[in-house]
């Protein structure tokens, strides 16, 4: 537990940054290098806590997982030489894990107990369970077979149709990947899509999935080929130093390789909205996943309203949006985001909570939150609910606030951005 004094900056930020390997994209990349036959070598893995408990899971499992600073190299050699892990497998506080894991530890022939830390503990698991228990999983649990820790009994799954109840990614991953071992065919039909790194990950490791609209659909696929993987920088870590660039007069800043997958771009087209001046050049693709430079200059923006399809496009970044919107004139309001109750920690609570700390005007409603701005940012001492974003959000908070900012505990951070104060100090000196 660290606590950090971040002190005002008051004047314009100019410079580049390569912010870390995508954390989506990583924890998929390990799962499936390590259940394809061959070799993968993953590049600009992001080497935060969360992508290393799946590298953990799977070295437990018996998988040569070795790690050559942003490099990973797996020697996989498919699901039969997988080995039941001898002990507890421990995700701490992520969620990812936790969810794609049960989707494949449902298919595979063992016995796994699994656990997390105290935030993970309490985050719903039923919506990942009740799928997989249609499919013949056996998984049982705490308070009625909901939360963790759970225990999976491997099993041979069926393919079912599923039309997703929650807004959520890792449910659908997690039924796509039980899917790989099913019998027959099994359909993931999604209202609204969420970000799609399951699916891109799973064509370029030649599984049989196709998607049409919104309905997925994969067979049975035993062997699934190893792949090198790049890695594209992650937009919602790049989230806060776009926002830092907006919030901070006269700055410029560039943003290097960044995801722009147009599942997670949702950031993107609200700065737009706001009246941001982004500029988007050296586009690429690599393994179905699109990536790029972003460059943001500071100029005036102005309130917005962000609701409907575009939440699970930008779920993650709602805290640093917030945190943008008490720094522009007028009424923001988010709305259809109640799944921000169940992340590390309520996150509609907690902005609420750091930004009025901070003298923000802001409001909790039950799906989203109501921003006034613009206001004056005071300083204060500020909780981080254990929760990386809102650390985060608190530190860029701290570029405008007329006092020192204090954060109770920066340890979070290394979930997801283990560089990040580093990068912060680049475009502050
Ligand atoms: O699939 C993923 O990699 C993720 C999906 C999202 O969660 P939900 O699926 O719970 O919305 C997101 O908030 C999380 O950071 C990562
Ligand atoms: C919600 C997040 O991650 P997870 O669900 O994997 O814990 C996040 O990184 O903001």
């Amino acid at each position: 537990m660290a606590r950090r004094a971040l002190t005002p900056y008051d004047k314009p930020m100019h410079g580049e940054l390569e912010v870390p390997g995508d954390k989506s994209i990583s924890h998929r990349a390990v799962i499936l290098g390590s259940i394809a036959n061959g070799t993968t070598k993953i590049s600009n893995f992001l080497d935060g806590e969360d992508c290393m408990r799946t590298v953990k899971a799977f070295q437990l499992m018996g998988v040569s997982i070795v790690k050559q600073e942003s490099t990973i190299i797996i020697e996989g050699k498919g699901t039969s030489a997988l080995k039941e892990p001898v002990e507890p497998l421990y995700f701490g506080n992520s969620g990812t894990t936790t969810r794609l894991m049960l989707g494949i530890l449902a298919g595979l022939p063992y016995f796994t107990t699994v656990y997390g830390d105290a935030s993970l503990t309490k985050r719903p698991m039923d919506r990942v369970i009740n799928p997989l228990t249609e499919m013949n999983a056996i998984i049982d649990g705490r308070n009625d077979g909901s939360y963790l820790p759970l225990s999976i009994r491997g099993e041979a799954l069926q393919g079912i149709t599923y039309t997703l109840p929650v807004k959520s990614a890792q449910v659908k991953s997690a039924v796509l990947l039980a899917g790989l071992f099913a019998n027959g065919e099994t359909k993931v039909i999604e209202n609204t899509p969420t970000r799609n790194h399951t699916e891109n990950m799973l064509q370029a490791f030649s599984a049989a999935i196709s998607t049409d609209g919104r309905e997925t659909t994969i067979t049975n696929t035993q062997t699934l080929t190893a792949t090198n993987v790049y890695v594209p920088g992650d937009i919602s870590s790049a989230a806060f130093f776009l926002v830092a660039g907006a919030i901070v007069p006269g700055s410029k800043l560039t943003l290097k390789n960044v995801g722009l997958n147009k599942t997670r771009t949702g950031i993107i087209d609200v700065l737009q909205a706001m009246g941001a001046d982004l500029q988007i050049t050296n586009q690429q693709v690599s393994g179905g996943e699109e990536f790029g430079d972003i460059t943001i200059t500071y100029t005036e923006l102005s309130s917005t309203v962000i609701e409907g399809d575009i939440i699970p496009r930008l779920i993650d970044e709602i805290p640093i949006l917030a945190l943008l919107a008490t720094q522009v004139e007028g009424t923001t309001v988010i709305h259809d985001a109640e799944e921000l109750r169940v992340k590390e920690t309520d996150r509609i609570a907690a902005v609420v909570d750091v930004l009025t700390t901070l003298g923000a005007n802001i409001e909790a409603t039950d799906d989203g939150m109501v921003i006034h701005g613009k206001t004056a940012l005071t300083g204060g001492e500020i909780k981080s609910y254990n929760d990386h974003r809102i650390a985060m959000m608190g530190a860029i908070a701290s570029l405008i606030t007329k006092d020192d900012v204090i954060l109770d505990d920066d340890s979070s951070i290394y979930i997801s951005y283990p560089n990040f104060f580093e990068h912060l100090k680049d475009i502050t000196i």
